[in-house]
């Protein structure tokens, strides 16, 4: 299908200045089908297009805005090439970080294709074209009278002397229309990141694209983003040397999209809350974002256990996948989220893909993008949610908060402290917006649109988020979630997880659960929401005074969930005149056990050399939930089971030991070094419950199974506020200087603390 460019007379307008609207909109009714422009779309189109050489434009709109449009169109209005730089990761980064880069780009692959199905002659360079193909463009482009309207190009081909020998010389033939950057975020971000570490030979190739203005001056310059926070904005400008642009700014709101947070803890089992949800909507295509690789894997294998047709993607299965996907014959596809810039986006092969390459890949009718993990940005987030309802029609986001985790210290390889300390910055930032995102009450829609600047009533959303279509319901979850957090804190468990070898899971990624030596071990200075050992490199900061204040923060939130906890403590008789509303019936604590079973089965692989005995371990476990229920009420019990089961899941062998002892105290039965209860065969995947009676522990530990008597309780375990005393009298044993008395946390601890 071959269409001719309309005659270009017809759109040139009486006034020598603008092109008339009506011819480009015969331009893209006739190209596109399309009866209008949407949002900025003709403005920034007339801009490029105005007078003898265009005006610059910076044009941010949101995702699915059309922004392809503003450069596609005035390469169809005029004669000669429109040039197109996508984002690509260069040589250098590659290098220096050592990662595994897929280079070939999906977003310019698909969008030339799908230009050249509509019969306009569009190319794209890349190093995975070959060397006929590519042999075959420039001499198209040297030819007398070039075809080609739009090629798409890499900033590191642009910063290539050879690539700009032939670009000056289309230039000087007259060719060349305008230079169109798209995606242009994406080297900002990067830029705001990392560029201090950059040394001055090895610029990056993002940063040459400057060159184009000084050695095409003449030609405008069309910069085009989907997010761009004020700052990014501005660096936009500065480093592109766009002179005077036209800033076209349309609103980010996406209307039709409507989000949601679901809170883990909360939740019996966000598996199957998950694949509820999915199947709740049918045959429609989703998306679900993952923080780690594994949890890819287990949440692929989840949903096609319940039918869901699903493909986790890799490097090796990237191109069918998405081919079935586009083409609708898979329904999902989960993938693993990315650090939110090129640079970090790289340690899964995929990533790239998802980040890049989605952005290009035009799959309209996404109805659902769901984020089973907290992203690292609202940039990201935004980017990734945006990719539901490109048509305009209603769609939804879901977000699953969960835990995230503190990287300790010793997650920290050989970076440059200052790449350290620039993204550590960043990122902590970015990272406490998505926080504020899931933990605040109040409109998402609102929160997501500030964040980018935008001030907006709270009634634009129309009640098309959960805070605002439920905001009782939201604020209720809100609450449970701050008391679960406080009462697992006084239990000995966190909602912050920090991270140290011993929290890499058998494949040496970061797991997402807690661990319970870590907290006392970990240092509490850094934050990483990375899924990689490599980008927890990244995102940590040695110094680190800028994670302080974040989790001095953290710390003082969570000291006052406590004081809070142990305020409803005192009016427990209140409390409890809600038990029989509350209660937990014997059935549901049979079905826990079951479950505590179920998840120890599932890994026993990692527990086959530990001789326990998995009925009366999670009986044990069972029981521990269930004390914990008697004081705080029947979300907590479920809260907790929840957790647990989660927690086996990437519990090393160690931590169980250590949490089965600390809980039970044992020395007995739950741990009984004679026996081998690694063959499925055995005794201890005895699934009737009701035998582990036979099994009481004796000996000054667990006596029976529930309810959990006194003299069985476990040993106590610091409070939130012990902890904190704890570590500053062990910090202030090290080194005074290290946190020094003017230290305002732990002034607060010390002034809040009731211990
Ligand atoms: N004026 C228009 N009328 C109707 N549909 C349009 C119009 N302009 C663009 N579209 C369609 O909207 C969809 C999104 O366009 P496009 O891919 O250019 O968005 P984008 O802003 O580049 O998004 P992203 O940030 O995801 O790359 C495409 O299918 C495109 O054909
Ligand atoms: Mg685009």
């Amino acid at each position: 299908m071959s269409k001719s460019p309309l005659p270009l007379q017809s759109v040139s307008g009486a006034e020598k200045q603008v092109i008339k609207k009506e011819a480009l909109v015969k331009i893209l009714r006739w190209h596109f089908g399309y009866s209008d422009f949407r949002g900025k779309q003709l403005e920034a189109i007339q801009a490029v297009l105005s007078g003898d050489s265009g005006r610059d434009c910076f044009c941010l709109m949101p995702t699915g805005g059309g922004k392809s449009m503003c450069y596609q169109i005035p390469a169809l209005a005029k004669q000669g090439i429109v040039l197109v730089v996508s984002p690509l990761i260069g040589e250098y980064e590659q290098s220096l970080l050592n990662y595994d880069i897929v280079k070939d780009y999906a977003a310019q692959e698909n969008q030339v294709m799908a230009l050249k199905e509509k019969g306009i002659a569009a190319e794209y360079l890349s190093s995975t074209q070959t060397v006929k193909a590519k042999n075959e463009i420039y001499e198209n482009l040297s030819s007398g009278k070039p075809s080609l309207r739009l090629l798409y190009v890499t900033p590191e081909l642009i910063a290539t002397s050879g690539f700009m020998a032939k670009l000056i010389k289309i230039h000087d033939r007259g060719l060349l229309n305008l230079i169109a950057i798209d995606e242009v975020r994406s080297y900002m971000g990067f830029n705001s990141i990392c560029e201090c570490l950059l040394p001055e030979a090895s610029k990056p190739s993002y940063r040459k694209l400057s060159s184009l203005r000084n050695r095409l001056p003449s030609i405008p310059v069309l910069a085009l983003t989907a997010t761009a926070v004020p700052k990014v904005q501005e660096d936009v400008i500065d480093s592109l040397c766009l002179r005077n642009p036209l800033v076209l700014k349309s609103s980010f709101n996406r209307p039709n999209i409507y989000y949601e947070v679901r809170y883990k803890d909360l939740l019996d089992d966000p598996y199957s809350d998950l694949c509820n949800y999915l199947k709740s909507y049918g045959n429609n295509c989703a998306i679900v974002y993952c923080l780690e690789r594994t949890a890819c894997d287990d949440l692929a294998v989840h949903l096609s256990k319940n039918g869901i047709s699903c493909a986790g993607l890799n490097s090796k299965l990237r191109s069918s996948v998405l081919d079935n996907w586009i083409s609708s014959k898979t329904q999902v596809v989960v993938a693993t989220v990315a650090f939110g810039y090129p640079v970090a986006c790289t340690a899964f092969q995929v990533v790239i893909l998802l980040q890049d390459g989605m952005q290009g890949i035009d799959r309209k009718d996404v109805r659902v993008v769901c984020h089973f993990n907290i992203p690292k940005s609202m940039e990201g987030f935004y980017q990734e949610s945006g990719r539901a309802g490109r048509d305009q029609l209603p769609s939804r986001s879901l977000l699953y908060y969960g835990e995230f985790i503190l990287g300790n210290a010793a997650s920290k390889k050989s970076l440059p402290s200052s790449l350290e300390e620039c993204s550590s910055k960043k990122s902590l930032a970015d990272f406490r917006q998505m926080i504020e995102y899931c933990e605040e009450s109040g409109c998402r829609r609102k929160k997501i649109l500030e964040s980018f600047g935008e001030e907006v009533p709270a009634s634009l959303c129309a009640k098309s988020c959960d805070a605002c279509k439920h905001p009782n319901i939201v604020s209720k979850y809100l609450e449970e979630l701050t008391s679960a957090t406080a009462f697992r804190h006084r239990n000995g468990s966190s909602r912050i997880y920090t991270s140290s070898a011993s929290a890499l899971n058998d494949e040496g990624q970061f797991s997402e659960f807690w661990n319970r030596d870590d907290e006392e071990s970990g240092s509490e200075e850094d934050i990483s929401d990375s899924d990689d050992p490599v980008e927890i490199v990244k995102s940590v900061s040695h110094s680190s005074k800028s994670s302080e204040w974040r989790i001095n923060e953290r710390m003082e939130s969570l000291q006052r969930a406590e004081e809070n906890y142990y305020g409803t403590e005192n009016s427990q008789d209140k409390k409890m005149s809600k038990a029989d509303k509350n209660s937990i019936s014997e059935t549901l604590r049979e079905s826990g056990k079951q479950r505590l079973l179920n998840a120890m089965k599932q890994n026993q692989h990692r527990f086959s050399n530990l001789q326990i005995d998995f009925v009366t371990s999670a009986e044990t476990l069972e029981n521990e939930c269930h004390k914990k229920y008697e004081k705080s009420g029947k979300s907590f019990y479920l809260s907790q089971m929840a957790s647990t089961v989660r927690w086996l899941s990437t519990a090393t062998p160690d931590e169980l030991t250590d949490r089965l002892g600390k809980t039970a105290n044992i020395s007995s039965e739950a741990v009984r070094p004679e026996a081998n209860f690694s063959s499925p065969s055995s005794s201890s995947f005895n699934p009737v419950i009701t035998q582990v009676d036979e099994q009481k522990v004796t000996g000054g530990s667990v006596k029976s199974s529930s309810p959990v008597s006194q003299d069985t309780l476990p040993p106590p375990i610091l409070s939130f506020s012990e902890f904190v005393n704890r570590r500053k009298a062990t910090d202030n044993q090290f080194s005074t200087s290290k946190r020094p008395s003017s230290d305002g946390v732990t002034r607060v601890m010390e002034k809040k603390t009731k211990f």
